[in-house]
């Protein structure tokens, strides 16, 4: 089968490989779709992601989709034929974390194209039959692959507790900002403000429907916040950008007694924060990592209409052409790349 290699940094290399033959727990997907990631682009740039180093070729993709086109012995409730999205993260299922329903934790956890564990920019993927979830009819195999990015959102939402009436701000229109956008609007907020630095990406959350946006660059955060909440700050805030300056405005911007979610991932080891606004307002300040239990939700948001995925997408490309994909990604215009696989998927 095909398959491409991170060799390098920048560097693919287009291989021919065994097909996996799955396990008896496992089902073989045939993949259709995979979406490229922010951190696919970092290993593909630095061959690292802080102690997670590429040490051997490595194959990118997390954000995937396919077709069953066989399981092993013991698999239950799959058979050839089925579309379905592909949980990247499977965990050890014996540790306290595991055990105790937070499998997200686990220590242990396996995760796709985060070294060792090989991804899915490949023509075949052996994978857990329970973490290959089944799409109905109504969703696309492309919507299946970004029901990745949209877990992470909804797992943000719940973190930040977003109820019906609130007013959300989100840090960071890129994949993840723009996905928190539609996990929180199905959560029940009714008031979403979405900032960042780079006007193509607020005109992207104006056409999908934000509130308001706020260029961080030009304008005052925390005065846009108290000027649009009568002066009170946001129910919720989820920072969705990495950025330094976003995370540390979080305690200015969130109202008493409100929430912080912290979804992005600062490339600084330090980011100053106002503990005693913190502690004088009572903020939960929650951290969300990856997501648990998500995927049957997502496929559920995706068939009743409720979230869009596929509008982030701003390009797909086929796997022959993965360099190219991965230059494309880097534009900081672009939100979302695809790559096409096979196509026996829609
Ligand atoms: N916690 C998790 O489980 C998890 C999962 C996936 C991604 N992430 C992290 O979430 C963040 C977002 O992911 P993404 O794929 O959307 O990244 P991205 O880089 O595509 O998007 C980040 C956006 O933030 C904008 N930005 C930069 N400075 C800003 C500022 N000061 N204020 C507001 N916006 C600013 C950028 O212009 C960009 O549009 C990244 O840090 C990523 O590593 C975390
Ligand atoms: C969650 C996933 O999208 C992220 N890139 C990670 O590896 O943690």
């Amino acid at each position: 089968m095909r398959s491409v290699l991170l060799t390098d940094t920048n560097t693919f290399e287009h291989v021919t490989r065994e097909r996996p033959d799955p396990d008896p727990d496992e089902a073989l997907v045939r993949v259709t779709d995979v979406g490229i990631c922010g951190s696919d682009v970092h290993y593909y740039e630095h061959g690292r992601i802080g102690d997670h180093v590429v040490e051997d070729p490595l194959v990118l993709g997390h954000e995937s989709a396919g077709v069953v086109d066989a399981v092993g012995a013991d698999v239950e409730g799959l058979t050839a034929g089925d579309r379905v999205a592909i949980e990247p993260g499977v965990p050890c299922r014996r540790c306290r974390f595991c055990t105790r329903g937070d499998y997200h934790l686990c220590p242990d956890v396996s995760f796709m194209a985060t070294p060792p564990v090989d991804g899915a920019f490949a023509e075949y993927v052996a994978w857990p039959a329970d973490y290959c979830h089944p799409l109905p009819e109504s969703v696309s195999t492309r919507e299946g692959a970004l029901c990745e990015p949209l877990s992470v959102a909804l797992h943000a939402a719940e973190r930040g507790d977003v109820g019906v009436g609130d007013t959300v701000l989100v840090t960071g229109a890129g994949p993840i900002g723009l996905l928190v956008a539609e996990a929180v609007r199905a959560a029940g907020a009714t008031d979403v403000v979405v900032t960042d630095v780079v006007p193509e990406k607020l005109a992207r959350a104006e056409a999908r429907g934000a509130d308001a946006t706020v260029n961080v660059a030009e304008e005052d955060l925390e005065a846009r916040v108290r000027t649009y909440t009568d002066g009170d700050g946001v129910d919720v805030a989820i920072e969705a950008s990495g950025a330094e300056p976003a995370v540390a405005a979080l305690p200015d911007v969130v109202r008493r007694g409100g929430t912080a979610v912290l979804v992005g991932l600062p490339t600084v080891e330090e980011v100053p924060f106002d503990v005693h606004a913190v502690i004088d307002g009572e903020l939960d300040v929650h951290g969300s990592f990856r997501f648990e239990n998500t995927y049957p939700d997502a496929v559920s948001l995706l068939a009743d209409g409720a979230v869009d995925v596929a509008g982030i997408v701003d390009f797909t490309e086929p796997l022959d052409r993965l360099d190219t994909a991965f230059e494309r990604a880097q534009d900081p215009t672009t939100v979302k790349g695809m790559v096409r696989v096979a196509d026996v998927g829609d």
